[in-house]
């Protein structure tokens, strides 16, 4: 698709909700050429995640990560007011759970944020409003959040009698570290977006009318490098301050022989050489 059509037709989806066919599980997936849109659909609620929404997130990040091409995912929310509230509240059981359905319940919504982690591609939040709770959390599990100045967030979950799990909190935590973590849990206060900002957990901010355009340019930056580069950014990016693992350099390894036996390479080079911009495939290889 043409660089044109494609930021009209991306625009056009980040700029409205999508369409109740779309939507399953109050979940929606559109993709635009080589780039998904994942909406989380339940405006009335503050975006609030159903049980069923986190399987539904699981189900569609697992696909999106077996999709070859893909260069980018934008998570964001329908409506004026969130990204996401969080858990849904009102489905919170009034009687005793028992320490199955509670494992569960917990396993569902770790089992999501990890698929969102694991897919190779930049996942993007784009964050217009509330990103609370379990929001915030699905925020801090994809690689970047940018965010309109009237955005908030928070995980003012003592309120509720609730607790995290590690996946939940260790997005978070690697964000704005352990004692940030503990000043949102310990005082339960909803920050606004500036503040996000300052303690890392935003690494853009913008005017709210910009947000979109703001969006749109940076997953085009993505789009138009390397594949190849971008892919072993992510992995590089993910496994800084952990110790390397023999499955870590061994992924390492494969994408330094497919940069450099591939057509990626060539292409930059001979981009670089001829003073022109590099066009590159989608999966760095012949
Ligand atoms: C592992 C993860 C665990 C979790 O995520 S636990 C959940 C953590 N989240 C929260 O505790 C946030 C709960 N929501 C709120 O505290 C407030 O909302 C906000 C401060 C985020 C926003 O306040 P305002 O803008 O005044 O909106 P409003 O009138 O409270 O909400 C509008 C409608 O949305 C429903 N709603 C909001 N958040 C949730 C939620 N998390 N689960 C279910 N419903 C929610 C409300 O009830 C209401 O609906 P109606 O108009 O029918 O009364």
């Amino acid at each position: 698709m043409p660089l044109s059509a494609f930021t009209d037709e991306l625009g056009r989806v980040l700029r409205t909700d999508p369409t109740a066919d779309l939507v399953v599980d109050r979940v929606a997936v559109q993709t635009v050429d080589d780039v998904a849109v994942v909406t989380l659909s339940k405006p009335e609620a503050r975006n609030a995640l159903s049980l069923a929404s986190w399987r539904r997130l699981h189900t569609v990040f697992e696909q999106l990560r077996g999709h070859a091409g893909l260069r980018a995912v934008v998570v964001r929310g329908a409506g004026p007011d969130a990204l996401a509230a969080g858990a849904d509240i009102k489905e919170f059981p009034q009687t005793r759970l028992g320490a199955a359905a509670a494992t569960d319940y917990n396993e569902s919504i770790a089992r999501a944020l990890r698929a969102v982690s694991a897919v190779p591609a930049p996942v993007i939040a784009s964050i217009h409003g509330l990103a609370v709770g379990g929001g915030c959390e699905l925020a801090a599990a994809c690689d970047v959040r940018i965010a309109s100045t009237a955005a908030r967030f928070g995980i003012p979950i003592g309120k509720l009698g609730v607790t995290l799990g590690y996946t939940e909190t260790s997005a978070v935590a690697r964000l704005i570290g352990p004692a940030e973590l503990k000043y949102l849990l310990f005082s339960g206060e909803i920050v606004p977006a500036a503040e996000a900002h300052r303690i890392g957990l935003v690494q853009r901010l913008t005017e709210p009318g910009e947000l979109t355009d703001t969006v749109i340019a940076f997953v085009e930056r993505i789009r138009a490098q390397a594949p190849v580069t971008i892919r072993a950014a992510k992995l590089v990016s993910d496994m800084a301050g952990r110790p390397l693992t023999d499955i870590d350099a061994d992924l390492l390894s494969r994408l330094h022989v497919e940069a450099y036996d591939g057509a990626d390479l060539r292409e930059g080079v001979a981009a670089f050489s001829e003073r022109r911009s590099p066009v590159f495939g989608t999966k760095g290889e012949d």
